[in-house]
């Protein structure tokens, strides 16, 4: 196990801090949630990222209640279902995540998925500023934002994002989303920082793995932490649970961050965020 201590904590811009590594849930079901999550906290993990749309936030809130760990012990992000942009529709369904988690505040409250086709992220953010305003969100944040859409907020709102969760791994790097994120004060967090497996196999990753004795999985951890992005790793197997957050005992060379960066080959997998108009409601 990893010492929760030895996660560094990534300061937001508000001043919130999260642990630099949590765990990812989508495609959990709901049922095998509580134990993946527990499995995480006894893996030294305190960062779960969940959303509305994936539908086990009660698997969360059940491991919180089962951990015996005081709430603010644990770092949990949530995120806002396209479906449910707008005003009214995003306070409430900012109540049911609550419920649903059984907790009175959210640490982090993404918007999930711009929908630029929908047109309503701005008055959406108006709700999530009510939200940080009352204290029911310690910090509200993005997802899958491109920099038209980051510009957008930035002008016609008033609270800047804390966060930025887009599609980081090492064949999509997405850098000049990674850039205009940063260059707003906003931190970058890595999703699907594996590639979903897809670059495990890759021989550079392999390289960097074998020369440190880690997996290719721990090599593309260790990378996204050198680079001074959060990063939030889904798995379902205990083994590599913990070895996915072992990643403070060995530290990459510039010469294998370069490596690393240099397999960047435009290889999305996940949807467009200019595109991208799905519901998230089952269908
Ligand atoms: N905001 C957004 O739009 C999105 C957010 N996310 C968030 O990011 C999280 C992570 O992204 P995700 O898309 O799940 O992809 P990841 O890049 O985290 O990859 C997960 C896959 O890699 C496997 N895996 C994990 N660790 C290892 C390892 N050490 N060795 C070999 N295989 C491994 C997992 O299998 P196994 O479980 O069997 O170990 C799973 O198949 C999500 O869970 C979610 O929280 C993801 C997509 C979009
Ligand atoms: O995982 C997420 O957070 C996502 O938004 C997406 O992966 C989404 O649910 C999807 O699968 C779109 O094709």
């Amino acid at each position: 196990m990893v010492s929760p201590a030895q996660v560094p904590d990534v300061v937001l811009n508000n001043g919130v801090t999260v642990p630099q590594v949590g765990l990812g849930v989508f495609k959990v079901p709901d049922d095998a949630t509580q134990q993946n999550v527990e499995q995480a906290l006894e893996s030294g993990y305190r960062h779960i990222d969940t959303a509305a749309g994936y539908y086990n936030e009660a698997g969360v809130g059940a491991a919180l209640r089962a951990s015996g760990l005081r709430r603010d012990e644990i770092f949990v992000t949530t995120k806002l279902r396209n479906g449910d942009q707008g005003y009214e529709s995003a306070l409430q369904a900012f109540e049911d995540s609550r419920e649903e988690l059984d907790v009175e505040v959210v640490d982090l409250y993404l918007v999930h998925w711009p929908v630029p086709s929908k047109d309503l992220y701005v008055e959406t953010w108006r709700a999530f500023e009510k939200l940080y305003a009352d204290g029911a969100a310690r910090a509200i944040g993005v997802s899958n934002f491109l920099p038209e859409h980051l510009a957008r907020l930035l002008a016609e709102t008033d609270v800047v994002p804390a966060v930025n969760q887009i599609e980081v791994h090492p064949t999509y790097q997405q850098r000049a989303t990674q850039a205009a994120t940063r260059a707003a004060g906003i931190a970058v967090e890595a999703y699907s920082p594996l590639g979903r497996g897809a670059d495990l196999d890759h021989p550079a990753v392999a390289a960097v793995a074998d020369a440190h004795g880690v997996t290719p999985a721990q090599a593309i951890l260790r990378w996204h932490v050198q680079s001074d992005r959060i990063v939030i790793p889904k798995s379902v197997d205990p083994e590599r649970l913990a070895t996915n957050i072992d990643l403070f005992g060995f530290e990459l060379s510039p010469d294998e961050v370069a490596a690393i960066d240099a397999l960047d080959s435009d290889a999305r997998l996940g949807s467009d965020p200019a595109t991208a108009a799905f519901s998230q409601y089952p269908s």
